[in-house]
């Protein structure tokens, strides 16, 4: 497949020469990515490497010390903490490894969570979770609590209240890293299709080849630095 920007028009978020250091230790030493819209990439790399930190910069969830990160037309490592705020709960979606949900909220709660903050009304935001826990096929755990869930149930709740909103932008930190491998498969299986239907594209920090390659594209972090290594998938 031919994944060059020309080919797809201007990319829906780019990264350019991010630098971030924690205290005297570098994370990202200018480091580039670009997601275009509806599509899947990964960021791959050894451990410390930095995909968590650029997927943080990325998500504008961390300001970079340098460089830029641009969603369309807007700056947002400039972005007010209000602007990040509405693109989190409007556009963007994460799911981490885990320890995501609520605890104390049962799975629909949690779902229907960024639907009610979105002003969505109670009635119609649990309809909204109800209709994604079955497309994930956890229905029948809808009124269980995080800690009564197995890994992969958590992680299908996870992917619904990621989703539940009609995101722009997933991203996904190791999103099957506490999950055996054939629940990953199974949940990035999920993923995938389910951001294929609704055009949402996929930020996807993974250290798993096997994970890896549900992407489109690859991204590869050496000591905080892209190199010449993006490569088609
Ligand atoms: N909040 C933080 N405080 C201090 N150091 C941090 C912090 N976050 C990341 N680091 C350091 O920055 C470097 C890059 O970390 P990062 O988590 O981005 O890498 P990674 O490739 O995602 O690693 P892993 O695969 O192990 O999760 C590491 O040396 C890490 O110890």
């Amino acid at each position: 497949m031919n994944t060059t920007e020309s080919a797809h028009g201007q990319p829906l978020l780019a990264a350019r020469g991010l630098y971030k250091a924690y205290g005297s230790t570098p994370a990202l030493r200018g480091a580039s990515a670009q997601l275009r819209a509806g599509e899947i990439v990964a960021v791959t790399g050894p451990s410390g490497s930095g995909k968590s930190s650029l997927l943080h910069c990325m998500a504008g969830m961390v300001r970079p010390d340098h460089g830029q990160v641009m969603y369309g037309d807007e700056h947002l490592a400039h972005a007010s903490e209000d602007r990040l705020s509405e693109l989190r709960r409007t556009q963007f979606a994460v799911v981490f490894q885990f320890g995501q949900l609520i605890p104390e909220l049962t799975a629909v709660d949690n779902v229907s969570l960024p639907l009610i903050l979105g002003g969505t009304d109670r009635r119609t935001a649990h309809g909204q979770a109800h209709s994604w826990l079955e497309r994930f096929g956890v229905l029948d755990r809808a009124e269980a609590r995080p800690g009564e869930l197995s890994g992969g149930q958590e992680q299908r709740v996870a992917l619904a209240r990621a989703l539940v909103t009609g995101p722009r932008i997933v991203f996904a930190d190791e999103p099957t890293g506490a999950l055996d491998s054939l629940a990953g498969e199974q949940v990035m299986t999920e993923l995938t299709a389910a951001a294929r239907e609704l055009g949402a594209a996929v930020l996807l920090v993974t250290h798993d080849a096997t994970i890896a390659a549900y992407a489109d594209r690859e991204i590869r972090l050496t000591d905080g630095r892209t190199g010449a290594l993006e490569v088609s998938a």
